[in-house]
């Protein structure tokens, strides 16, 4: 299976339509790909907060309609990264959007766990609730979005729920890189799964980004890593490894469900 993820820089310089296009090109490059995957809020910048609302699309908005014909054209399936959606009758929402090769939506995905404390995202928009999986010919996606990565019951309850390739799209800080690689790997290692991280790279709202997306087998070797500017890391994984790593050393089988607090007299 190849995947092919997309580092696109997110810089002010750009307007929203100029990148639009750009990144509707470049998918279309990846022809002959499995997978295509981009990174989070990559429309106005994960830390553009100014920008969301001003910037914020229905679900079938321009960024779909861009991605869906894209993702037709080229044949593959598109994890087109997230965009702040617009829900008429809700807050704003951080939602990832996953198309087929015919170009039908297959899966949208509302980040769950919102990135700022008490500001930016986190007052901005509303937290999704709902896990999302999408059975792909050989291997069932997980999605996540950023700052999930953090949260490792969220992939485990992923994984419980058939995923064997976690999808992270983010727009990491260079600030953290550190995090960003070792939490790939961790949720790989602990998963016995691939994962698949797209980041962005340049600065927006002052904020440079890490870029060095990543791409980790069930065994947590880096099969594939970007540098810090714009990329596209293409990279061929056998997703039988999945099921072959959790058969030899089946870790998972031993995990003890339902502990209980230290009892207190
Ligand atoms: O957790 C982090 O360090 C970064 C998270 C983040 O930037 C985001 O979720 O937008």
């Amino acid at each position: 299976m190849r995947a092919s993820v997309i580092q696109i820089a997110v810089d002010e310089g750009e307007s929203v339509e100029s990148r639009r296009r750009r990144v509707a090109s470049l998918v279309r490059q990846q022809a002959g790909s499995d997978l295509v995957v981009l990174p989070e809020l990559w429309t106005t910048g994960a830390f553009a907060y100014e920008e969301f609302g001003r910037e914020a699309e229905p679900l079938e908005g321009p960024t779909y309609e861009a991605m869906a014909k894209a993702a037709s054209d080229a044949g593959v399936w598109l994890h087109a990264g997230s965009v702040p959606e617009r829900d008429p009758e809700g807050p704003l929402y951080n939602t990832s959007l996953v198309f087929s090769p015919s170009g039908d939506l297959a899966a949208a995905y509302r980040k769950i766990h919102r990135f700022g404390f008490d500001k930016g995202e986190a007052v901005l928009m509303g937290a999704g609730e709902e896990l999302v999986t999408v059975r792909l010919p050989r291997t069932t996606l997980g999605l996540s979005t950023c700052y999930d990565l953090r949260f490792p019951e969220l992939f485990r309850a992923l994984v419980d729920a058939g995923a064997e390739t976690l999808v992270v799209s983010a727009g990491w800080p260079e600030r953290r890189r550190s995090h960003w690689t070792l939490l790939a790997q961790a949720r790989a290692v602990e998963n016995q799964s691939f994962v698949v991280a797209c980041g962005t790279a340049g600065t927006h709202a002052g904020v440079p980004q890490a870029g060095h997306s990543i791409v980790v087998d069930p065994w947590g070797e880096v099969l594939a890593e970007a540098g810090a500017g714009e990329e596209v890391l293409t990279v061929e994984f056998d997703p039988g490894k999945v099921a072959a790593t959790r058969e030899q050393f089946p870790a998972l089988k031993d995990r003890m469900l339902g502990l209980q607090p230290p009892h207190r007299p």
